[in-house]
C-alpha cells in the first residue's frame, strides 16, 4: 500500500488556486503532461485520452460507424454514459469545487487565515487522545458501577470508531484536498486519507452517547450538538476534508452508536469476562 503521507501535500505552503484539481474540459483536449499524470490508472488514462481528438484518432482497432466516421468502441460506450455515472461524477466535481470555496482558514494567508487557530482548537476538541484520556480518567475516577459502565462503554466506543475508520480510508484512500496542510497532531499513517472524516464519526457517535447516557439540561444538549455540527464544519473550513468525507463521517458516526449499544458490555459480561480472565 503507498504510504498516504508520500502522496498528500504535506506541510509546505498552502497551494491555494494551485490545487491538484484540475478540471478537463469536455472540448478541449488535455495537456499532455496530465493525460500521462492521470495515466498511473490505466482505465482513467484510456478514457481521458479518448476525450482528445488526437487520442480518438489512433486508438483500438475495434471501431464502429458514426456519420461515416470510425470511432472506437469504447468512445460510444463514453457518449452513453449511465445516469448513476453522470450524477456521481458531478457530485464529485460540486464536492471538489464547495470544498475549495470552504477552506477559508487552510492557512494562515487564506481569507479567514486569523481563525485557524481557533479552528485548531475545535479539531482538538474533536481529537481521539483527548476524547480516550478522558474517558479512561472518567473510568478510574468514577466510583459507581453504573458510570464505570458508561465510560467502559465509551472506551470501547472510542477504539471501535479509531478501527473502522482506520479500515475505511485504507480501502477507499481518497486524497486529502490539496489546499491541506497536514500538521495535525498524533496521526496514524491512515490519516494522511481523507475519506471518512475521523473526527466527524467520533463527534457524531460521542455526540449521541452523551445525549443517550448523560442527565443534561436543555441548554447542555443544545451545545452538545452543536459542538459536534462545528468539529464537522471546521474539517472543511481548515481544508482537511471534503465536504462529502465529512457528511459520510457524520453518517457513519451516527450507525457505528447503535453498533455500541448493540455491543454494549454490561456488568454482568464484564463480571464473565474478568472472572475467565482469573
Ligand atoms: C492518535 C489517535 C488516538 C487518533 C487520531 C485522530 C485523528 C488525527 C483522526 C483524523 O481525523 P480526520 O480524519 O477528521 O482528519
Amino acid at each position: 500500500m503507498p504510504s498516504p503521507k508520500a502522496r498528500s501535500s504535506g506541510s509546505g505552503p498552502c497551494p491555494g488556486g494551485n490545487g491538484r484539481y484540475e478540471f478537463l474540459s469536455l472540448s478541449r483536449a488535455p495537456a499532455p503532461q496530465l493525460l500521462q499524470r492521470q495515466g498511473s490508472d490505466p482505465t482513467t488514462a484510456r478514457l481521458r485520452a479518448s476525450e482528445s481528438p488526437s487520442g480518438r484518432r489512433g486508438s483500438g482497432s475495434s471501431t464502429s460507424s458514426t456519420g461515416g466516421q470510425q470511432l472506437p468502441e469504447e468512445d460510444c460506450m463514453r457518449l452513453n454514459p449511465s445516469f448513476v455515472g453522470i450524477a456521481l461524477r458531478s457530485l464529485l466535481a460540486i464536492d471538489l469545487w464547495l470544498s475549495k470555496r470552504l477552506g477559508v482558514c487552510a492557512c494562515e494567508d487564506s481569507s479567514w487565515g486569523s481563525v485557524r487557530p481557533l479552528m485548531k482548537l475545535v479539531e482538538i476538541s474533536g481529537h481521539g487522545i483527548p476524547w480516550l484520556a478522558g474517558a479512561a480518567y472518567c473510568l478510574y475516577k468514577s466510583d459507581s458501577a453504573a458510570g464505570q459502565e458508561v465510560m467502559l462503554n465509551l472506551l470501547t466506543a472510542l477504539v471501535l470508531d479509531l478501527v473502522l475508520v482506520g479500515v475505511m480510508k485504507a480501502v477507499v484512500q481518497r486524497r486529502r484536498p490539496a489546499h491541506n496542510r497536514m500538521d495535525m497532531f498524533a496521526t496514524f499513517s491512515v490519516d494522511g486519507y481523507s475519506f471518512p472524516s475521523g473526527h466527524a464519526t467520533r463527534a457524531a457517535m460521542c455526540a449521541r452517547f452523551l445525549l443517550a447516557h448523560l442527565v443534561l439540561a436543555a441548554p447542555l444538549r443544545v451545545l452538545v450538538l452543536l459542538w459536534a455540527t462545528f468539529v464537522g464544519f471546521s474539517r472543511v473550513l481548515l481544508g482537511r476534508h471534503h465536504v462529502t468525507d465529512v457528511a459520510f463521517g457524520f453518517f457513519m458516526g451516527y450507525w457505528q452508536y447503535n453498533l455500541v449499544e448493540m455491543l454494549w458490555l454490561s456488568p454482568v459480561m464484564l463480571q464473565s469476562m474478568i472472572g475467565r480472565l482469573h
